[in-house]
C-alpha cells in the first residue's frame, strides 16, 4: 500500500497540493484523474521521488520516503515521468537497458538481457531497438520509456500519461500489460486523461482538484455524472456497459 500522509505542497507562493490524505491499494490499478493543473503529475513526482517532499508524508510498502535510500527504493517503486528528454545518441535497446541499473549496477546477465527483450516486445518496439531515441516518432518514444520503466521490473510502477501519443490498439495493449501485470501481484498508479480507460481498467480511483484530494473510491463510486461533472465543471451522461461505467463526454 501507499500511504499519503497530510501532503502539502508549494512553488512560491503557490499552493499546489494542499493537505491531501489518502491510500493507494497494492495489487491494483489505481487512476488518478482530474483536470488540467489539479496536480495529479506534482502528487506522483512527490510519491516517485522525483520531487523532494516538502510537508507531510509518503509510505511504500511501509517505508517512509525520506528514511529509505535512494538505491532500495528503486527496487520497489518505478516511475515514468511526463516529461522525458531524449538523449538523441542513445539507442532503444540502451535506454531500456538503463531500467536494469538497479539491479545489475551495470553487470548484465542473460535474465536482465530477457527481461530488456521483453519489455521491448510489450511495446512493440523490438524491431525498433537499434535506431536512436530521436529517429522515433512521438509515441514511439513514449512506448520506449515505458518499456524502460517496465524493465525495472519493481512492485510498483507510477505512471504518469502513459497512453500519450499512443494510438488506440497500442493503448489498449498497454492496458492489457498493466491488467496482466497486476494480475501477477504488481500494483500500478496511472495518470490519465480519459476517463473511460479509468472505467474499463482500474480498480481504484483518485480524482483531484485544485490540488485537493476531490474523491477517491471505486470506479463505480467516484465514476458517476454528478462527481465527474463536479471534478470537471461540465455536464456529462454516464451509462453502464457491461456492469462497468462509461462516460458520454464528447458533445
Ligand atoms: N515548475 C513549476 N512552476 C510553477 N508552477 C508549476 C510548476 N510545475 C507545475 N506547476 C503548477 O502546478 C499545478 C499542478 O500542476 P501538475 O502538472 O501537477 O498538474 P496535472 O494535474 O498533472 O496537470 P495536467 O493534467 O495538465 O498534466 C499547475 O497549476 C501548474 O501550473
Amino acid at each position: 500500500m501507499i500511504r499519503i500522509d497530510s501532503l502539502s505542497h508549494r512553488i512560491g507562493p503557490a499552493a499546489i497540493l494542499s493537505d491531501i490524505s489518502t491510500t493507494l491499494p497494492a495489487g491494483a490499478i489505481t487512476a488518478l484523474i482530474g483536470p488540467n493543473g489539479a496536480g495529479k503529475s506534482t502528487l506522483i513526482n512527490l510519491v516517485g521521488r522525483l520531487l523532494p517532499l516538502q510537508q507531510g508524508s509518503v509510505q511504500i510498502n511501509g517505508m517512509d520516503i525520506r528514511a529509505t535510500p535512494s538505491a532500495t527504493l528503486a527496487q520497489h517503486v518505478a516511475i515514468l515521468g511526463q516529461s522525458n528528454t531524449v538523449a538523441s545518441r542513445l539507442t532503444v535497446r540502451d535506454l531500456v537497458a538503463f531500467g536494469r541499473w538497479p539491479h545489475t549496477q551495470g553487470r548484465e546477465t542473460e535474465a536482465d538481457r530477457r527481461i530488456v527483450a521483453d519489455a521491448l516486445a510489450t511495446v512493440d518496439l523490438a524491431d525498433l531497438a537499434s535506431r536512436f531515441l530521436d529517429q522515433l516518432s512521438g509515441g514511439q518514444q513514449q512506448r520506449a520509456f515505458l518499456a524502460m520503466t517496465l524493465a525495472q521490473d519493481t512492485g510498483w510502477l507510477l505512471l504518469d500519461e502513459p497512453l500519450n501519443n499512443l494510438d488506440m490498439p497500442h493503448a489498449r495493449a498497454l492496458m492489457r500489460r498493466l491488467d496482466a501485470l497486476r494480475d501477477s501481484g504488481k500494483s500500478i498508479v496511472i495518470v490519465v486523461h480519459d476517463v473511460n480507460y479509468a472505467a474499463q481498467w482500474a480498480d481504484h480511483v483518485v480524482a483531484l482538484k485544485d490540488g485537493r484530494l476531490f474523491a477517491a473510491g471505486t470506479p463505480a463510486e467516484v465514476l458517476r455524472a454528478d462527481v465527474l461533472g463536479a471534478l470537471y465543471d461540465m455536464p456529462l451522461e454516464v451509462i453502464l456497459q457491461d456492469g462497468r461505467p462509461f462516460v458520454l463526454h464528447h458533445r
